[in-house]
This record gives structure tokens, sequence and C-alpha cells, in this order.
């Protein structure tokens, strides 16, 4: 098993965000490391191999947006490879059964192991998905899409404790947290539910983000 336990920072920015990039993310990696991260989520090649050079295992996730799937995250076996190629060790990969331009994700989760020998994260939202992947050969489980598929919608500001617990007594696979895990007693808490990682990446990576709560929250209208 290649993910340490312990917490894995998210290291992305969209386009629109004034710190896209990988000269931006890659520094974001060696920040997080030197804070004492165990491992590193990174979206796309660039910034992947912006973030190996923290030197810690990355977890690869390939978005590609569209009009007609549902699907974005790593959705089929090209993007999985480029990302492989740019050094992810672990390629995260909405495991949903949701409609999607490639694969479905059981043949994905396969040939990411056994053409590309990379290990498998599967982003998932429900208990019966987490199930699901973990009897397809995924190598981990994550709780990343809870909150974001009509199943789970709308998104509570809260994250999914019980989902971590739900899977974490069934499974021998590990279990990670991930989505709003916002404060450290959130991150422990996930911890107590059976969590084997926790990736924290809005509060700690997205200062834009954490400048408008501090404004909503803390700012007198
Ligand atoms: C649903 C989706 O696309 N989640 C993405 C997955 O990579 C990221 O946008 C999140 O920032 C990441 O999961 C970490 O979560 P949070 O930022 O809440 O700590």
């Amino acid at each position: 098993m290649i993910l340490p336990r312990g917490l894995v920072v998210s290291c992305q920015a969209r386009a629109d965000n004034p710190l896209h990039g990988p000269h931006f993310m890659g520094a974001m990696a060696l920040a997080a490391r030197d804070g004492g991260a165990v491992a590193i989520r990174a979206n796309g090649p660039a910034d992947i191999a912006a973030a190996k050079a923290a030197g810690l295992p990355v977890i690869g996730i390939n978005k590609v947006f569209s009009d007609t799937w549902p699907v974005y995250i790593t959705p089929d076996f090209a993007a999985a490879s480029a990302i492989v190629e740019a050094g992810a060790e672990i390629v995260a990969l909405d495991c949903t059964e949701r409609r999607r331009a490639g694969e479905h994700p059981s043949v994905l989760i396969r040939r990411i192991r056994e053409d590309l020998g990379a290990e498998v994260f599967a982003d998932i939202s429900t208990l019966d998905e987490g199930m699901k992947a973990a009897a397809w050969g995924a190598d981990y489980v994550a709780t990343t899409l809870s909150g974001y598929t009509e199943e789970t919608m709308p998104k509570p500001d809260a994250p999914d404790l019980a989902l971590i617990e739900a899977l974490a007594t069934r499974l021998t696979i590990p279990v990670v947290a991930e989505g709003r895990y916002n404060t450290p007693e959130l991150v422990r808490d996930a911890f107590s539910a059976g969590a084997h990682a926790v990736v924290v990446g809005t509060m700690i990576t997205n200062p834009r983000e954490i400048t408008r709560a501090f404004v909503r929250q803390g700012v007198p209208a």
C-alpha cells in the first residue's frame, strides 16, 4: 500500500483561480509536505509533475469537463494513462455508475492496475458504490463525491462521517475521508470513524475560498 496513514493535501486550482498552474501548485505541495502531509492529491499532468518535486506519493486525477457526461474525474483510460506518465503512483477516478465518455469503472480499475501498474483510489458518494468499487478491485475507497451526486445532494455543510463509518465497518481496504473536512477537529473525527487517511483541499490550498469564508462569516454587514 503506497498511501500512508495521515493527512493528504489536495493542491488544485481551476483556470479561473489566480493560483492556477504548476508553479503555484508545486509550491503548495512543498508547503503541505513541510507542514506534515503524507501525500498530495493533484489534478492534470502538469500539476502532478510539479507536485512530485515534494517527494511524496501523489494521488493523481485528470478532470475532463463536458456538457454531455456528469463524470469528470478521470473519466477514461487515456486520462488515467496521462497522469501515471506524469508521475502519479495512485490514480483517483469517479467510481459511481453515472454516465461517462469512457469505460465502465470496473474495467478502468482493472486496466489501471494491470496495464499501468498504479493503485486505484475510488471516489464514491454512497455505501453501495463503495462496496462495488472494492469488489471491482480498488485499492482505496474515498467519500469524495458525497454531496455531489443526485442521490446525495443537496450538499450539506458537514462532511459525511456516517459514510466513513459505514464503509470502514464493512471493508478491509483502506477508507479515505474527503470532502468538506474544514477543521482539525473534523479530521480527527474522520480518523475516529475509521478513516485510514483524510484529504483536505479548500481549507488549506484555496486562499480565495478561505478569504470568502472570513468575509462572509466574520465581517459585519
Ligand atoms: C467533488 C470534487 O470534484 N472534488 C474535487 C476532487 O478532487 C476537489 O474539488 C475537492 O477540492 C477535493 O475533493 C477536496 O475536498 P475539499 O476541497 O472539500 O476539502
